[in-house]
């Protein structure tokens, strides 16, 4: 069967992290339609990656599947310049933040199938973590089309659309999380006198280390820590400044807070 034509709309970071993966999964260029606001960032698409720039309007037309990665701010008026070209029966995920599918129901036509994902950076090195939500038209079919599509750029998962808004304080803004401490420790080396990128190094390959281990071995993170931890040791006084400070609640709030953000997105939106 030739494969279906895909469109990105709106190709910047997490429109681009996928077009890239998904030709590296084996998707032909010839099939992947782009669109982006300024000619030059279209023309940049399409040298880098061989796929064809056109307008939203013709994406509608041509694909059979749309992607939309524009910013929540920028949803509404995208799907209402989209709304009079799409023919009811195709595709439309949306991988905005906060952006419930009722939302693209409502300004598209009558039936359209919507599937919600929240998918992260790590796309850029086939490490994504993407979850994936059907709106009210979507079928099984359409859920497992949208996961051969994000699987291309590392894991999916199916939630309730109920779950997006924590997932996205979870594992959509996650890696930010994990730049931030490494940023934090590589101050702390700093602060105790080695070299920045001798600090680098050693704090990158200890995240490595750390997260093959909690990915492969199967262990609790608190057995994986309690390992760490010797009597009388080193690491049971860094564990208690950490309590001392409140780090595990800071990230408690922290994600709450991400979490409320992401229900109030939509209402940034026209
Ligand atoms: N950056 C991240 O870590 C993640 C972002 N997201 C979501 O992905 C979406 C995109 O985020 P980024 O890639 O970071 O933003 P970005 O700003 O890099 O990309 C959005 C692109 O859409 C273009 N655009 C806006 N309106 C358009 C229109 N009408 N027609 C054509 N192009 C248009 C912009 O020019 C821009 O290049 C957002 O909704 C965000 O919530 C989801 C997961 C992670
Ligand atoms: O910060 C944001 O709004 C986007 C969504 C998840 C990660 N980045």
């Amino acid at each position: 069967m030739p494969q279906q034509h895909v469109a990105v709309l709106g190709t910047g970071k997490i429109g681009e992290a996928l077009l890239s993966g998904m030709i590296r999964a084996g998707w032909a260029p010839a099939n992947l339609l782009v669109t982006a606001r300024r000619p030059e960032r279209a023309e940049e698409l399409r040298t880098r990656h061989g796929v064809t720039p056109v307008t939203n309007a013709e994406a509608a037309k041509r694909a059979d599947t749309l992607i939309v990665t524009v910013k929540p701010q920028d949803m509404g008026a995208l799907l209402t310049e989209l709304a009079p070209h799409l023919p009811a029966d195709r595709l439309v995920i949306s991988g905005a933040a906060g952006i419930p599918t009722t939302f693209l129901e409502e300004r598209l036509p009558e039936g359209t199938p919507v599937v919600r994902v929240m998918t992260n950076t790590p796309a850029l090195v086939d490490e994504a973590m993407s979850v994936i939500s059907a709106g009210s038209h979507a079928t099984t079919a359409h859920l497992a089309h949208a996961e051969e599509i994000f699987g291309a750029v590392g894991k999916t998962l199916r939630v309730p659309e109920s779950q997006q808004d924590a997932c996205t304080a979870l594992s959509g803004s996650g890696p930010a999380y994990f730049f931030y401490l490494v940023e934090a420790m590589t101050d702390a080396g700093i602060l105790l006198g080695l070299p920045r990128d001798k600090a680098h190094e050693l704090i990158v390959q200890s995240a490595i280390g750390a997260a093959t281990m909690l990915r492969d071995s199967g262990e609790h993170p608190v057995k994986l820590r309690e390992n760490v931890t010797s009597p009388a040791g080193t690491t049971i006084n860094a564990i208690r400044e950490l309590e001392i400070h409140g780090v595990r609640a800071a990230l408690i709030a922290a994600l709450e807070a991400a979490r409320d953000r992401s229900r109030e997105l939509a209402s940034g939106n026209s």
